[in-house]
């Protein structure tokens, strides 16, 4: 662990000063994880890609007039679900626009014509019919929810998540973006977070980095995460991911952050968060991904070999053999895990109820079963 002020004295952090801050955090991640890395097979399920919220990085929301703007049908939740089970997949992944019904006269057509008015209401129920139909464990990441909506989802989904972004109020400006966001507000993110944990619900956030904010902005949010999490001992994982500009958004010339700024957040997110909670990168939005490992992350996040991912669909995910071959070139492992993390499993019916727990030991033992139990 690190003090918060010398995380942020890391700032320009290079050369041998970033390797051996990398040094530092890998030796923390060993100690705490050992040698192997973790990824969960799963699908994604794009709910809908409308949303009331306007982020300047996201190229996942259609506008209502777009052709393509849409909910998956229950058939095509359905479909998505099953084949991923066939290629044995365990989670359903929920991702979707927040609340456009609350902007979009289409979005309350649309789900009108589903038989709903409400698109959490929808959600939860798409999400208990995969739990019925499929052996996929349901995570939820619809961005801000209330105490009474993350209620509602917990007997339905095995985790859930929602990335916190950024603390900064700045953000919040016109021209920055998070403008015109009432879901992006840190208020809103944060009790989010809070709410979660005061309902133990095993809890998965992040900051996205190189969206305008300075590095004592990232840090002051690694801070804000941690104090929730000794808190309520909810966190399972916290996401360091880089934006990636994309063509055709308000920010498609920003500088993305490049790879020591990426090893600089993973090495300092590991140093200055406790060590119960996992550190994830994704492993599609860098080249180089390799070089996350020396910096300390213990996690890929979800892989899936049917669908995309649906926030980058120009960054195809890598073989999920290649990056067992990037881990074991550096001494590691690479080992299956299901949504919710193990040590969350097994609290009596804490943070799964007890339908889900039956789930979750199923898909355990299914496991010890096959290739002498990949489940980490
Ligand atoms: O494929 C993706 N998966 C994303 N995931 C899923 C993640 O990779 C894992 O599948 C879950 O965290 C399960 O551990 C998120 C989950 C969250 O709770 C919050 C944010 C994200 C963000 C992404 C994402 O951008 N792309
Ligand atoms: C689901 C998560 O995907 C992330 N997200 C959205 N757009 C981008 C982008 N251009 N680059 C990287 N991550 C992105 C946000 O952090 C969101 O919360
Ligand atoms: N809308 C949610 C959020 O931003 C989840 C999906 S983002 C493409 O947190
Ligand atoms: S990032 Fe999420 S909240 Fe922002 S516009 Fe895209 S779907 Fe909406």
């Amino acid at each position: 662990m690190i003090s918060d002020s010398e995380a942020i004295s890391y700032e320009f952090a290079t050369g041998p000063d970033l390797y051996a801050l990398c040094q530092e955090a890998a030796k923390a991640r060993d100690n705490a994880w050992g040698k192997q890395l973790t990824y969960s097979k799963k699908v994604f399920i794009p709910l809908t890609n409308m949303c009331r919220d306007s982020c300047g990085y996201c190229t996942f929301v259609q506008s209502p007039d777009s052709p393509h703007a849409n909910y998956m049908t229950p058939e095509q939740v359905f479909k998505t679900a099953r084949e991923g089970a066939a290629l044995d997949c365990k989670e359903a992944l929920f991702s979707l626009g927040e609340r456009p019904e609350e902007r979009h006269q289409k979005a309350r057509d649309m789900l009108a014509n589903l038989g709903y008015d409400s698109t959490l209401d929808y959600l939860h129920d798409q999400c208990a019919s995969v739990l019925t139909h499929t052996s996929l464990l349901p995570h939820v990441n619809a961005g801000a929810l209330s105490f009474d909506e993350l209620k509602r989802l917990k007997p339905v989904s095995a985790s859930m998540g929602m990335m916190l972004e950024n603390v900064s109020n700045d953000l919040l400006k016109k021209g920055q973006a998070h403008y015109a966001c009432p879901d992006k507000t840190p208020k809103r993110r944060l009790d989010t977070i809070e709410q979660a944990g005061r309902l133990d619900i095993a809890f998965t956030t992040g900051i996205l980095i190189g969206i305008g904010e300075s590095w004592t902005d990232r840090v002051n949010s690694l801070i804000a995460i941690r104090d929730r999490h000794l808190a309520y001992g909810h966190i399972q994982e916290v996401i360091i991911q880089n934006f990636r500009a994309k063509a055709g958004t308000a920010m498609a010339d920003y500088q993305e952050p490049n790879l020591d700024d990426m090893k600089r957040t993973i090495a300092v997110a590991r140093l200055i968060l406790p060590d119960d909670i996992s550190i994830q990168a994704p492993p599609n939005l860098e080249v180089e991904y390799g070089s996350y490992i020396n910096a300390g992350i213990n996690d890929w996040g979800g892989i899936s070999p049917l669908t995309k991912d649906f926030i980058n669909p120009e960054r195809a995910w890598p073989q999920i053999s290649s990056v067992a071959q990037a881990c074991e070139g550096l001494g590691y492992s690479l080992a299956e895990r299901l949504t919710i993390y193990d040590r969350f499993q097994h609290q009596d019916n804490k943070y799964l109820t007890p339908n889900l727990t039956q789930r979750v030991a199923s898909l355990v033992s299914r496991a010890a079963q096959v290739s002498g139990g990949v489940i980490a």
